[in-house]
């Protein structure tokens, strides 16, 4: 029998937290997910404490403080979460010698690009969380040289608050929802993250040499909210389930506390060329999602 290998995943009640729990690891791995509750990335005596208790072989932040609005007045629980947590864990796992994977965000851009971002261009982020991401992605990539940052985009699951849920929610008691029609990005599936986290941890604690750095990782293709939207309710109208029609808006006609970028779609290239990670379309991972939710609602 091999020894086991111990993973730590931090955010373990999160979507993608959630989703790599359900992957399908070899035999050999054992994954510890521990919730907030159970280990605040933030907190230096805890997170030494837990590498003194188990010999990890890599560590996967997914854990982040995510809700944008709030942020922008919440600033230093934004921080904590967000660059003194993985500033933290990249000094944990440089000294235990192991690979570090964080997971960042598309809200590191300005938007002002009219293609997809690749992963040299310059960042500038419009809102706290972005700012507070950045913090981390620069913490981690300066404190662990054998670290990935895996930027990702517009996360869709079955699991906890995510837009598709919001969407389907609305439309149970309106026949109408507005939403904005002028943003453009990447919706991404929780489980196709937790795939190409699996890969590139897999990987990173295989080889010593693997490639590490920044990588972007979404669904093929792209739409605005408003498109996501149209989509999640054709899917769930043909499941029988709840629907609205959508009324394109624009940004200025949805005002938020946090600025969003106008175009946030991630390039993939480099992923594909180096991890040998294939996308696929963002519809797949909606009608997946949606048929999921059906399920569980049909099966209460
Ligand atoms: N959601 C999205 O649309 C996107 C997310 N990302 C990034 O992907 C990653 C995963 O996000 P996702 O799973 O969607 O997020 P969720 O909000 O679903 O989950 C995040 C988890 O992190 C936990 N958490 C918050 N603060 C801390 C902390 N200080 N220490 C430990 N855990 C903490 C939360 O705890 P609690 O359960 O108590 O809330 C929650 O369980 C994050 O890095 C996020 O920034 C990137 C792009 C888009
Ligand atoms: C609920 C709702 C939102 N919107 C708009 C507001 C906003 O511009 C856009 C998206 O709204 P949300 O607030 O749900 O999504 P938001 O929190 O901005 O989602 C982001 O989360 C973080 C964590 C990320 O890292 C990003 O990649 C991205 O997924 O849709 C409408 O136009 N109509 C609506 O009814």
């Amino acid at each position: 029998m091999a020894e086991p290998l111990h993973i730590l995943v931090t955010g373990g009640a999160g979507q993608v937290g959630l989703e790599l729990a359900a992957a399908a690891w070899p035999d050999h791995v054992r994954l510890h997910l521990p919730t907030r509750e159970q280990l605040d990335v933030a907190d230096a005596s805890a997170v030494a404490a837990l590498f003194a208790a188990t010999p990890f072989a890599a560590v996967i932040n997914s854990g982040a403080y995510t809700a944008v609005d709030t942020a922008e007045t919440e600033i230093a629980a934004a921080f904590a979460a967000n660059a003194m947590g993985p500033a933290l864990l990249a000094e944990a796992t440089r000294r235990a010698g192991i690979p570090l994977i964080q997971v960042s965000t598309d809200y590191v851009f300005d938007g002002s690009a009219d293609r997809p971002y690749v992963e040299t261009d310059a960042v500038s982020p419009l809102g706290v969380y972005g700012a507070s991401k950045l913090a981390g992605e620069l913490a981690v990539r300066s404190g662990n040289p054998r670290s990935v940052v895996l930027r990702t985009a517009w996360v869709i699951s079955r699991h906890r608050a995510n837009f598709l849920k919001t969407m389907l929610r609305l439309a149970a008691d309106r026949p109408e929802v507005r939403v904005v029609d002028d943003q453009h990005g990447c919706p991404t599936g929780a489980a196709d993250i937790a795939e190409a986290l699996r890969t590139i941890t897999l990987r990173m604690m295989a080889d010593p040499d693997a490639p590490a750095g920044l990588y972007h990782f979404v669904n093929a293709g792209d739409t605005t909210w408003a498109g996501l939207a149209r989509e999640v309710f054709a899917r769930s109208a043909f499941r029988g389930g709840p629907s609205a029609r959508v009324e394109g808006i624009t940004t200025a006609d949805y005002p938020t506390p946090a600025q969003r970028p106008a175009n946030s779609r991630l390039s993939t290239h480099r992923i594909a060329a180096d991890y040998g990670v294939a996308a696929r379309p963002w519809q797949t991972a909606v009608s997946d999602i949606v048929d999921a939710l059906s399920k569980q609602e049909i099966s209460k």
